[in-house]
């Protein structure tokens, strides 16, 4: 696997793109496969390495994979080998990515038992996992926790899990998904508030639905699960990945693009189109497609008071944090200037350093805020040799990277091919001059 993209920056691209199937989404369908010993079939499932990864793990630990075509795969978990999980070649392939974690929730409701070995995933700061498993002893589980290798063994209670009503302490994306997998087979009535609501939840609960489970409330912070003895199999196909679009939308903006992301799923993407616009981006939706046409200047909004943006992440229907990074390296090239807040991760913001390595104006504040100054294309941001700290912050520097002048040069990019599929040959067919080392 190779580790840097070459990037020659500066030239406008143009074109038609197709968004990948949502990432996120499919880290929790791919897990609830677990949840029926029949047959699931899975469409649109994006090329990325945690996915593959994810499904790797399934087809380790037993389950029968079919993959029908690089989209397509079809999932039959009629037999789960629980030894494999206490492995270390198991601890170590589940740690390189974070929705491994998601695998404890239908394992728990269908065989009392489950593993969670530390998940990896970004390091973005601390990301615990205490929503997940307060949730879990909530339905009755019970947990040790081994410090040494950071390991949680779970197990049911005789007779199984019972429903009950919980108060999430914070709407956790991952936690919800896997509460709410771990109920739809307990007995009795779960009732799950504050729960997140993301569309990767809505698209899990309306896929468990279609298998058989009684949920209501989706969309919603309040979900209602009546317990089902079993659920059977089903066909799923995955979203946009909406992230993936906002990053487009940020990437023609700054390098002056006129672009078209085809099938976007627009009523599916909440506040994002707006956040972007309120930079300055103009968009026209036709139809399902988003055309952003190229522009010389694009104007950061004020309050209606006169004072400063923010932009801050927040729990859906909030902005995603995972598009804040994207947010900001846009801002370095607007007119005006802008507040990011990134009030949920602690070691977001850090990679900014190598932007004003590269000639943005940016203060960060403190780990969560980073004043960002527009340069309004007066001063071209200087190509460097960078390393990508994290997903969307790698994606970020390309986006800068491919607006600057001359050469730059982005290593660890095994983190943008986590999320972002065959990035650098659907670039190039826009037009970019991008070459992977
Ligand atoms: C595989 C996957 O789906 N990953 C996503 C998932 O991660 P993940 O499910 O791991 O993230 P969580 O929703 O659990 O929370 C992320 C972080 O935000 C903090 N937090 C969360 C909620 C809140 O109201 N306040 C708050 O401060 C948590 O303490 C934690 O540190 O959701 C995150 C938050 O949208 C996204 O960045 C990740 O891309
Ligand atoms: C933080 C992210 O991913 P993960 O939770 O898989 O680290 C992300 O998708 O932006």
């Amino acid at each position: 696997m190779s580790s840097a993209f070459e990037v020659r920056g500066g030239k406008s691209l143009s074109g038609e793109i197709i968004p990948q199937g949502a990432k996120n989404e499919a880290l929790q369908i791919i897990s609830a496969v677990l949840l029926t010993p029949e047959k699931v079939t899975i469409n649109n499932i994006p090329d990325i390495l945690d996915v593959n990864l994810l499904i790797e793990l399934l087809g380790d630990i037993g389950v029968k994979v079919n993959r029908v075509s690089r989209a397509v795969c079809e999932f039959q978990a009629d037999a789960i080998d629980f030894d494999y999980m206490h492995t270390p070649e198991f601890k170590k392939k589940s740690g390189r990515l974070r929705g491994s974690v998601m695998f404890a929730g239908p394992l728990l409701a269908r065989f009392g038992k489950a593993y969670i070995p530390k998940p990896g995933g970004d390091k973005i700061g601390r990301r615990r996992l205490d929503t997940h498993i307060i949730g879990f002893q909530k339905l009755g589980a019970e947990f040790v926790y081994e410090a040494d290798d950071n390991y949680f063994r779970l197990e049911a209670p005789a007779g199984g899990m019972k429903g009950t009503y919980m108060l999430l302490d914070e709407p956790s994306v991952t936690g919800t998904a896997n509460i709410v997998m771990a109920a739809v087979m307990a007995e009795g009535t779960t009732t799950i508030y504050n729960a997140a609501c993301e569309p990767y939840l809505q698209q899990l609960c309306k896929m468990m639905v279609r298998m058989g489970a009684k949920i209501e409330g989706i969309g919603s912070n309040l979900l209602t699960i009546q317990g089902v003895e079993k659920l059977g199999g089903c066909e799923h196909t995955m979203l946009p990945d909406m992230i993936e679009i906002g990053s487009f939308i940020g990437l023609a903006a700054m390098t002056q693009s006129e672009i078209t992301i085809k099938n976007a799923g627009i009523q599916h993407l909440g506040i994002i189109p707006e956040k972007f616009q309120q930079l300055g981006i103009k968009m026209e939706f036709r139809g399902d497609d988003i055309y952003i046409p190229a522009q010389d200047s694009y104007e950061i909004q004020t309050f209606i008071d006169g004072s400063i943006l923010t932009i801050s992440d927040h729990p859906w229907p909030g902005f995603t944090p995972d598009l804040l990074s994207i947010v900001l390296v846009v801002a370095t090239q607007a007119k005006g200037s802008v507040l990011i807040h990134q009030k949920m991760f602690e070691s977001r913001l850090f990679f900014v350093d190598k932007l004003i390595d590269m000639g943005a104006q940016i203060i960060l504040c403190d780990p969560h805020r980073a004043a960002v100054i527009g340069l309004n294309r007066q001063h071209k941001l200087k190509g460097i040799t960078m390393t990508s700290p994290d997903i969307r912050a790698g994606v970020s520097l390309l986006i800068a990277a491919l607006s600057a002048e001359g050469k730059s040069t982005i290593h660890n990019i095994d983190q943008i091919d986590r999320g972002y599929q065959y990035i650098d040959e659907r670039l190039r067919a826009l037009g970019a001059d991008i070459k992977r080392l």
